[in-house]
């Protein structure tokens, strides 16, 4: 592929031709949001595809694998509503099955897809079963925002403040050591397997009156451009605010930062807003680290951030 995944879909969805009324966000945000009957419907999909988002031998390096692969299908999609403010409702997934794979794998597949549809309370309600050379998952997912309203990454002001929900970083350590083959901070690597999706927090923050939330899949830098860009301004981060568990600190030293600003997979949720919302927000776990004014561009301390992440067809950073 000669272009970069964003670049491709930026190209593609310039030949769509929307026949529809009720489209409200179209390509571009965590999910799209579409008017039905006067309601605000929420869509969006997301797919683990094997060699690409996880590799078929770290079945035999960490137990519960597909429990937890049934988990992360589930938690990346609602991550996506949760980043819109909305609350997610009914679900399909599409298995693409190789050759080598048990019932029995599947079958703890679907308790890992269970427990957590029983967490974020909503339902699966069909999908699709294909075979396939490569295993992959697919999970579409329908929600709803209550107050009618969303959060979008448009919508960041001059003036505000940027929070962060979590710690960041702790997934891509977690990733290095399955990749590595050696299974040495098991907390790191659960944060990787079983990320946990920011649906409390995304629904409290629209309460609250936040306007413009992302959440972080591509790394923090990465998602906090696609703010910038979208909003057209700039932001300043400060690196002592940054947050960064003790596990990561342990595991990558002086490199934590790294892991924190470009590591990918946190799914934990950015959000943008006006100083008085402040303690609020914080009381609610999100973590202020840095502020928006006019301009464009990322800044760490003052000093410029390339938009780097992770890019399908570009590779990882
Ligand atoms: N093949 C496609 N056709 C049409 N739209 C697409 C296609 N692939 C992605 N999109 C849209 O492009 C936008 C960016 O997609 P992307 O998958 O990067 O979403 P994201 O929320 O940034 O990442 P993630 O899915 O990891 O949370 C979304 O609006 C998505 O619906
Ligand atoms: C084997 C292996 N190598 C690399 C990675 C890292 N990775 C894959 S996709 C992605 C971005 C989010 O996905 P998407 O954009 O599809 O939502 C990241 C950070 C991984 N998980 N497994
Ligand atoms: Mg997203």
């Amino acid at each position: 592929m000669k272009l970069g995944e964003f670049e491709l879909i930026s190209l593609l969805s310039k030949t769509l031709k929307n026949k529809r009324n009720g489209i409200k966000v179209g390509i571009g945000d965590d999910t799209a949001v579409f008017e039905l009957n006067g309601t605000l419907g929420l869509l969006t999909c997301d797919a683990l595809v094997e060699g690409v988002h996880f590799l078929r031998n770290w079945k035999s390096l960490t137990p519960d694998f597909f429990y937890y692969l049934g988990r992360k299908l589930v938690s990346i999609s609602v991550s996506d509503v949760a980043s819109m403010g909305g609350a997610p409702l009914y679900s399909l997934i599409t298995l693409g099955i190789p050759d080598w794979m048990e019932v029995e794998e599947l079958k703890e597949l679907y308790e890992g897809v269970n427990s957590a549809l029983e967490e974020y309370d909503f339902s699966l309600i069909g999908g699709d079963t294909v075979k396939s050379p490569n295993f992959f998952l697919d999970l579409s997912l329908l929600g709803t925002s209550n107050k009618n309203r969303v959060m979008l990454r448009s919508k960041a002001k001059p003036g505000d403040l940027v929070g962060v929900t979590g710690t960041l970083g702790d997934s891509r350590a977690g990733l290095e050591q399955l990749l590595r083959g050696k299974v040495e901070d098991t907390y790191l690597v659960e944060r990787f397997l079983n990320p946990e999706a920011r649906l409390k927090e995304g629904v409290k923050a629209l309460e609250i009156g936040v306007l413009c939330s992302t959440d972080v899949s591509d790394g923090f830098v990465f998602n906090l451009y696609t703010i910038a860009e979208s909003s057209k301004v700039r932001i300043d981060l400060n690196s002592s605010e940054i947050p960064v568990s003790e596990n990561l600190e342990k595991f990558a030293g002086d490199g934590a930062l790294q892991y924190a600003l470009y590591g990918g997979e946190d799914y934990e949720l950015i959000i943008t807003f006006p100083e008085e919302k402040k303690e609020k927000l914080e009381n609610l776990g999100f973590k202020t680290v840095g502020t928006v004014s006019e301009g464009e561009g990322v800044f760490l301390d003052d000093k410029f951030l390339e938009k780097k992440g992770y890019d399908h067809f570009k590779g990882g950073v």
